[in-house]
């Protein structure tokens, strides 16, 4: 099984490497177009080889589309693709209190409401293709949908479109509640999903979905998530992709009426999700929460923090990979 970890910054694939290098030393240093993959080899207990790759393609959307993209057409090339590719690194986490969410603490399960979303991204990738679990989801739904115009490869499940009212927002001193991702805290992607990829109009955003083309969301294999959510003890929820860190209580409250199931937001996990899509591997993203998302408090920023717990994440995922690589091979994510 061949694993391409993306992260933004070199801090972040360090990260990375030092957890899967607990159980196997890093063997190479390999240039691609546009950066030096770390590569690692854990010994599985059983079953095929595992290769790790590991690469910091660049802040943001397009810098970790245009990487992963370099990277997986190498892998693809030299006829050794990649089973799975992860968006890796720091990220915020949601603080404000939802009526009726999920308490976000570590370790709280947070499925998908129970309906599959056929249409989701690229069929056949695995994303956007699985089953969402069986439990309660006390989250609204899903985080995107098809308005006028949706076009094909797209999710076709009802809008998220967040009429619910919402408390006020939290202050950073507020201990966590309903809806709070803890600072230090693992997030598991079951959606990732473009927030700022549309148009304004005069009644307000609109995603590129409803405005007749592209793709805003793409959705891991479900029993992958849940396999990694438990290992790691993360919250799962969806990840949005910005291209600008949001910086006001009035923009975090426009983000969580738009997507009332976003647990953080970060730069990248979109495009590694494209890049993924176009070329069929599934995808992950795995974000270590550094900061709250709301007004700029770059003093209140436990980045260390974060890197640590990414490489706690990543340190508990190691010995799962191979057990991991047999959920990509399915599709239909109708393992359990
Ligand atoms: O507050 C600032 O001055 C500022 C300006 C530009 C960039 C940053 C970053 O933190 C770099 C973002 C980098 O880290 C990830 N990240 C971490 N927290 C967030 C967030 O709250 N919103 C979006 N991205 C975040 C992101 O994936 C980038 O790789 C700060």
């Amino acid at each position: 099984m061949r694993v391409l970890i993306v992260t933004a910054v070199p801090a972040e694939r360090d990260a990375v490497v030092r957890g899967v290098g607990a159980t196997a030393p890093e063997v190479a240093e390999l240039p691609v177009p546009g950066g030096v993959i770390h590569r690692l080899s854990p010994a599985p207990p059983t079953g095929p080889p595992l290769t790790v790759d590991v690469l910091a393609a660049g802040v943001g959307p397009a810098a970790a589309a245009a990487g992963t993209a370099a990277a997986l057409t190498a892998a693809a090339v030299a006829r050794t693709p990649y089973d799975l590719a992860v968006s890796a690194g720091i990220g915020g986490g949601f603080s404000t209190p939802r009526p009726g969410a999920a308490h976000l603490a570590p370790g709280t399960s947070r499925p998908r409401p129970g309906t599959p979303h056929p249409g989701t991204a690229h069929p056949g990738t695995g994303t956007g293709t699985g089953t969402a679990p069986s439990s309660s989801a006390a989250l609204p739904g899903p985080d995107t949908g098809p308005g006028p115009g949706h076009s094909p490869g797209t999710s076709t499940v009802p809008p998220d479109t967040g009429t619910a009212p919402l408390g006020p927002p939290d202050t950073d001193t507020a201990p966590p509640g309903p809806g709070t991702v803890p600072l230090g805290s693992i997030v598991v992607a079951d959606a990732i999903v473009a927030a700022d990829l549309g148009a304004e109009t005069p009644d307000g955003f609109t995603a590129v979905t409803d405005l007749g083309f592209g793709t805003v969301e793409h959705l891991p294999p479900a029993p992958l998530v849940a396999a990694v959510a438990e290992a790691t003890n993360a919250v799962r929820g969806t990840v949005l992709t910005v291209s600008t860190v949001t910086g006001s209580a009035e923009r975090a409250a426009e983000l969580l009426r738009r997507h009332p199931r976003a647990a953080a937001e970060a730069m990248e996990g979109f495009g590694v999700a494209e890049a993924a899509a176009a070329q069929s591997v599934p995808v992950l993203e795995v974000r270590a929460v550094s900061n709250t998302v709301g007004p700029r408090d770059r003093a209140a920023w436990r980045i260390g923090e974060a890197l640590e717990a990414l490489t706690g994440a990543f340190g508990t995922l190691a010995p799962l990979l191979p057990l991991l690589g047999t959920w990509t091979s399915d599709p239909e994510g109708t393992r359990q």
